[in-house]
């Protein structure tokens, strides 16, 4: 029967159908353009997702470009959907307030089926309910005074060691140029920071690394990197990355293609692999540590990590009657404290570094400040041991940070996804629209920002009332932030806003900070090196960025 059908069409028409077709889609593709509601300004899209050449790789700079070309509200298509930019902090007024919208709640066009057990927690979460409750309970963990301490002990505890790989490759060293990768140490720092921060078990990322230098290897890998053990800190972290930087094709390439072809299914298998032996992993030390739970709750009293706490906060939840979470959102909530907490600050450390590097007099006033909050730690083989109450009186220091994430901020571009109709920048939109907020140049708008282009700290450090305005280290929960100057509450977006405002960014000022001065304080003879240094940091994290960005494109392009 099918055959016959096929025989009553020839050549010809099959090239008909094929034209008809080719010519509904275009027809269809336009007339959903042209009648499009609120049109703004912006390039042509094309059709099959062509429009992907209008983009060169980097994010920050199509938003920039952008802007440059089409003004403060614009729109492009792109992976699929239709972009609106907006590059005007009035407009983010409905988008980041903390006012419950929650049409605009969602920030990822993933739907619930391809997102597996990662939409549980918070970072890929679109269902407010399961989210709210998931905020509550990591709020809960992460703001009490013992975690913060604890966060700061491990900090200075994994600084000596770092300290003490570092000495060691010195001496091994025998001319006096020592070269860094910093950005590598650091990641390694912050992955091993962030492991104990959320675990509790002790990470051997540094370890690993100092052993590829160095024949007179760290003890330490061996005894962590056993895969015998229950957590094998180096493993599981690679596997993070690998889930991490892949888990973006796997809901971009299409079904068929990730099932059937080679090459896709090779891809997604790796990542798949990664997928499971962290669930396996975390799995395992959430039923290990319900069980310390049971057998000893009097030992967990003492311990201040997140999943520690995550676990007898639940416990009492549920004793109680009320909500409590799952073991699988307890599992995405780890998972998304390593996958949030790691990047982001190795990255704005060696941001911070460059930049006080490159600023002889920022430099200066930062160890003029340290001096006097650590008026005997000069001597560099002296310990020093940083506390919450030296953290709270680096306003310098502070000021250094907030500036550098003014200049380069992580997250350049966010972005919201409306899941109903909503109100933004005085147009009504339809659902599944994309906004994406470009803080990055509205971040070096000389409208909002004297001399954007001027590194120059003092712009927070010389605000009379500062530690009212966006003070991450104080007000943790002060999520109604007022403005920084005079201009506008959203011309500094460092940690998002709204509902889905960073949740760890006390944690993150904790770590940079104390980093920051414990690396100024200790290492002084690792600046004497600097120049040397900066270019070799710069060069890495335009790497890093070029790579992310290169990442993008290949996804927007399949
Ligand atoms: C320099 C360090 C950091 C920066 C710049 C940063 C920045 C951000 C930004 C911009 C967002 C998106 C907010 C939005 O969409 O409005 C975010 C979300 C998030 N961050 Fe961070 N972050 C940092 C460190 C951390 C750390 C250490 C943790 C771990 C506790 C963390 C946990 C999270 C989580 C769980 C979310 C998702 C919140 C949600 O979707 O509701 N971040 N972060």
């Amino acid at each position: 029967m099918s055959f016959r059908i096929i025989e009553l069409f020839n050549t010809v028409d099959y090239l008909i159908i094929i034209f008809l077709t080719l010519f509904l889609y275009l027809f269809r593709f336009y007339y959903n353009y042209f009648t499009r509601p609120n049109p703004l300004p912006g390039p042509l899209p094309l059709p099959f997702e062509l429009e992907s050449r209008y983009f060169d790789g980097n994010f920050k700079n199509l938003a920039a470009d952008l802007y440059q070309k089409y003004g403060y509200i614009c729109e492009i298509r792109l992976g699929g959907y239709r972009r609106i930019f907006l590059s005007k902090p009035d407009y983010f007024e409905n988008l980041l307030s903390t006012s419950k919208n929650l049409a605009l709640f969602a920030k990822h066009e993933y739907s619930p089926d391809t997102q597996g057990g990662f939409g549980r927690g918070m970072f890929l979460n679109n269902n407010y309910e399961s989210w709210k409750i998931n905020k509550y309970f990591l709020l809960q963990s992460i703001s009490t005074p013992g975690f913060n301490e604890e966060a700061i002990k491990h900090t200075n505890e994994l600084f000596e060691e770092l300290d003490g790989y570092w000495n060691l490759l010195k001496k091994s060293c025998n001319d006096d140029w020592f070269e860094i990768d910093f950005l590598s140490w650091i990641s390694r720092f912050m992955t091993d920071n962030i492991s104990i921060i959320a675990t509790g078990e002790r990470g051997c990322s540094m370890a690993s690394y100092y052993n590829t230098f160095n024949s007179d290897k760290s003890n330490l890998e061996s005894s962590l990197r056993d895969d015998s053990k229950l957590y094998n800190s180096d493993k599981f972290t690679r596997a993070l990355m690998t889930y991490m930087r892949g888990a973006i094709l796997i809901h971009v390439i299409h079904p068929f293609l990730r099932r059937y072809v080679p090459y896709f299914k090779n891809k997604v298998n790796v990542i798949l692999e990664s997928r499971d032996y962290i669930l396996k992993t975390l799995n395992n030390m959430i039923e290990e540590r319900k069980l310390d739970f049971k057998n000893n709750p009097q030992k967990l009293k003492s311990k201040h990590d997140l999943l520690t706490i995550l676990i007898t906060t639940n416990n009492d939840a549920k004793s109680k009657m009320s909500e409590s979470l799952t073991d699988e959102e307890i599992r995405t909530l780890l998972c998304d404290n390593f996958m949030a907490g790691s990047d982001t600050s190795s990255n704005t450390l060696c941001y911070v570094i460059y930049y006080i590097c490159h600023n002889p007099h920022v430099k200066q006033k930062m160890i003029d400040e340290t001096d006097s909050v650590f008026p005997n730690g000069n001597n560099s083989s002296e310990t020093l041991r940083i506390t919450s109450d030296h953290l709270v009186k680096l306003k310098y220091c502070e000021s250094i940070i907030k500036e550098t994430f003014r200049m380069t901020p992580v997250q350049p571009v966010s972005k919201r996804m409306a899941s109903a109709e909503c109100k933004v920048a005085g147009y009504t939109w339809p659902a599944k629209t994309i906004f994406q907020l470009n803080y990055a140049s509205i971040h070096m708008n000389e409208i909002y920002w004297t001399n954007p282009n001027v590194f120059d700290p003092d712009r927070f450090y010389l605000q009379d009332d500062l530690s009212k305005l966006n003070d991450d280290l104080n007000n943790f929960d002060n999520e109604n932030k007022t403005s920084i100057h005079d201009k506008d509450k959203y011309s500094l977006v460092i940690f998002g806003g709204g509902m889905r405002i960073c949740p760890g960014r006390k944690l993150a000022m904790i770590n940079i900070l104390s980093f920051m001065v414990l690396m100024f304080k200790r290492i002084i003879w690792l600046f004497n090196k600097v120049l040397y240094l900066n270019s070799k940091i710069l060069s890495r994290v335009l790497l890093t960025i070029l790579l992310s960005s290169l990442l993008f494109m290949f996804i927007v392009t399949l």
